[in-house]
């Protein structure tokens, strides 16, 4: 049976933790939280046919089971006590959903959550109740996440109410004291969320979130929605509360720079999974996934002509309906391994890849094969099987060019010969893809290997194949 909390809590004299009491039997840097092959698909929203796939081939032809949107795809980590844990990742890959799977405010489609020791996946509704105490989760807006009618006393005395903590007297007294640890005056206890500013509202949050005395808190965005310049003021109060009040954060985030100031350790999320894991020096400074660099690239930098210099991802974000095979980052990645049977110079592996991907987003205007031979390779063809099949590419290509451009005037959509044009396109990039891009290890093999760490001896996981 589970702990009952109350009574552990009534025993609070301060704010913060009994001296000497611990609400767990975990140790500091030991595993809170073991997440292990987490899984979290959504039934597809929009539509009259919401989450059905339609099958022409059948009668009836709908109905073969749900297309389903994989948010979170097979993700296992731990989080330590008494650390922070940032999870960050471009908007879409699924760090929200993770967050809240974790707390049980989504149901898990597969995978266990290890909470010290009790498996959250499979908790029945009253024992997830009374372990709501022990995690908390706080929201990016601060706004919407407090009730304009109630007065931010009462706004931080309802967890503990909800939990049967305290008696009336008890709850105000650790509402004021909150108040204050979070940075606020104990007086404003009788006022309403609108007289606070963005950055005080999302105080009153953590002091809400703090009042049943959690262990683990998941904070998604917390400071997203806040001014640059108060962003580092919450941001550091975050810091003090964890070490008065032992706590434990995963930190959710899409922007660098705060994940480098909170987090002890990091993980990268992409497309449903996690790509990479580390210490956080050794994240930064010595990323070991291109998913890692290029969003590391990608942070602005205040020298504009450095900035010239950096690169962005090629392409669109697949939909996480029918995520790409092995490394989900494999389709835009710039370091896609080459497919081993054609031995390709690293040199002709570029131009084969740059020329396949131009193609699949038919990102040039056709032109002669020659002309496009000197545009993607140097005027020089890889040897070979691998360079047949980029001719054959080429020609189909190329042929269309000579259509539309022979014609009457015509443009190639409105034209007969356009259709055939876009036949083409379509041949030459299956033909590309398949003998590339699904032959590489990238698409066939799903990566997981640690890597050796340049900072520290903390564990370097990094899926990409390139460390094979
Ligand atoms: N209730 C839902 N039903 C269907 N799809 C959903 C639902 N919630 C999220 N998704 C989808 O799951 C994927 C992951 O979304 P999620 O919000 O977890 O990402 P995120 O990384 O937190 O992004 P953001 O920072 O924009 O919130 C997205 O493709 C999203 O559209």
């Amino acid at each position: 049976m589970p702990a009952p909390t109350a009574p552990e809590v009534t025993a609070v004299s301060d704010v913060g933790r009994v001296t000497g009491e611990t609400a767990t039997d975990v140790d500091e840097g030991e595993s809170l939280l073991e997440v292990d092959g987490l899984k979290k698909y959504f039934a597809q929203e929009s539509g009259l046919l919401s989450g059905v796939s339609i099958d022409t081939s059948q009668f009836p032809p709908i109905d073969v089971g749900q297309e389903r949107v994989k948010a979170v795809d097979d993700v296992s980590f731990e989080v330590r006590r008494g650390e922070t844990l940032g999870l960050v990742g471009e908007s879409g890959c699924g760090k929200s959903t993770l967050g809240r799977t974790i707390l049980r405010l989504l149901e898990p489609t597969d995978g266990t959550i290890a909470f010290k020791g009790d498996d959250l996946a499979t908790l029945s509704g009253e024992a997830i109740r009374e372990k709501r105490s022990e995690m908390q989760m706080i929201f990016q807006d601060p706004q919407a996440s407090l009730d304009p009618r109630m007065t931010v006393g009462r706004i931080i005395e309802e967890p503990m109410r909800a939990h049967g903590m305290l008696d009336d007297e008890g709850r105000e007294a650790r509402a004021k004291e909150l108040l204050e640890k979070v940075g606020l005056d104990p007086h404003h206890y009788e006022r309403h969320p609108h007289a606070f500013s963005g950055g005080q509202r999302q105080r009153v949050n953590l002091a809400r979130a703090l009042s049943v005395d959690p262990d683990f808190v998941v904070c998604d965005e917390p400071v997203s929605a806040l001014d640059v310049s108060i962003q580092a003021q919450v941001l550091n109060t975050m810091d003090q509360l964890q070490d008065e009040f032992g706590l434990t954060y995963l930190f959710i985030a899409h922007d660098l720079s705060v994940i480098r100031h909170i987090s002890d350790r990091v993980a990268v999320m992409y497309l449903g999974n996690i790509v990479e894991l580390a210490d956080k020096e050794e994240l930064f400074e010595n990323p070991q996934h291109p998913y890692t660099e290029a969003l590391l690239e990608s942070i602005p930098v205040p020298d504009p002509r450095k900035r010239n210099a950096r690169g962005v991802l090629e392409g669109e974000v697949p939909s996480p309906v029918n995520p790409p095979s092995g490394c989900r980052f494999r389709t835009r990645c710039p370091k896609l391994i080459a497919p081993e049977r054609y031995e390709l110079t690293e040199e002709e592996w570029a131009h084969t890849r740059a020329f396949m991907r131009a193609v699949k987003r038919r990102g040039f205007e056709p032109t002669a094969a020659a002309d496009l031979e000197r545009e993607f390779f140097d005027g020089e063809l890889p040897g070979g099987e691998a360079g047949e099949i980029v001719a054959e590419a080429l020609e189909l290509i190329a042929t269309d060019s000579e259509r539309s451009a022979g014609g009457n005037g015509a443009s190639a959509e409105s034209s007969a010969d356009g259709e055939g044009a876009a036949v083409d396109w379509e041949t030459a990039t299956e033909r590309l893809l398949e003998a590339f891009a699904e032959q590489s290890i990238c698409a066939r093999e799903r990566p997981a290997y640690e890597v050796d760490p340049a900072y520290g001896s903390g564990t370097h996981y990094a899926a990409c194949h390139r460390h094979r």
